[in-house]
């Protein structure tokens, strides 16, 4: 479970205080995926981040009972001085798990062959990705947080390996998804919620939330002209 308890989140630009939230309140409930709905610029990354701990709220308390994932594509975990060995031990012994277990798990969906005790510095944008994926995939969470839909690699074996753990792991997990298109939140979730004007507004159905979210993103060109 995760359960925000009045947070407030804002940046000061230098000009203006941006508010991400504004005393909310709310639950995540293990086994209750939820997709999240919110424009573009207004706080989908952060929130995300309030939620694995990353970003701290400015006031407020925010309670993890579960195992919560790293943002899915998240690289801030790993080395880039270190090879894909040292950083999955590293990782290993940072979760209690067993090293040899985490690395040969990664070696095998990875497959980055000689690269793979190499520092990740020598690795291509592609690379780093799979081995990120691969890493989060031999941990095991009971909530996964996905920012805007899915990491994408253009590696067939690589997707085809990757995409079969992915699919269990997030069919037995909660997830939580944001994003600003309900057709992304609707291939995981079926209940959601709206993040507008610092409160999270939740819903008991997708449909609900889209409604309320397709109407506030109206733009005057959407207005009756009658
Ligand atoms: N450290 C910071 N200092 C100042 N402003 C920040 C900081 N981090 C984020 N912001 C601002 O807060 C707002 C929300 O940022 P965030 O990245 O959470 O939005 P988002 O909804 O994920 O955006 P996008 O859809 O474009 O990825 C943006 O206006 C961003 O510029």
């Amino acid at each position: 479970m995760i359960e925000f308890k009045n947070v407030s989140k804002s940046f000061w630009t230098g000009t203006q205080r941006k508010v991400i939230l504004d005393q909310a309140s709310f639950r995540v409930e293990l086994g209750e995926s939820i997709g999240i709905l919110a424009p573009n610029g207004t706080g989908k990354t952060t929130l995300i981040n309030m939620m694995c701990g990353l970003e701290k709220p400015d006031e407020g308390e925010i309670i993890r009972s579960s195992r919560i994932s790293f943002p899915l594509g998240f690289m801030g975990g790993i080395n880039g001085k270190h090879s894909a060995v040292e950083n999955c031990r590293y990782i290993a012994r940072l979760y209690g798990l067993d090293p040899d277990y985490v690395e040969a798990f990664c070696r095998y969906i990875c497959d980055l062959q000689e690269y793979f005790d190499m520092p990740l510095s020598t690795y291509s944008a592609g690379m780093r990705n799979r081995f990120s994926l691969a890493l989060l995939l031999s941990l095991e969470f009971d909530i996964y947080l996905i920012d805007e839909g899915m990491p994408n690699t253009t590696d067939p074996e690589f997707n085809r390996k990757a995409g079969t753990v992915l699919r269990d792991r997030l069919q037995q997990g909660t997830v939580v998804i944001v994003s600003h298109q309900a057709n992304v939140i609707e291939k995981f979730c079926k209940t959601a919620a709206v993040l507008r004007d610092g409160k999270l507004l939740m819903f008991n159905s997708l449909e609900e939330a889209k409604a309320v979210y397709d109407y506030s993103k109206q733009s005057i060109f959407d207005a009756d002209v009658n």
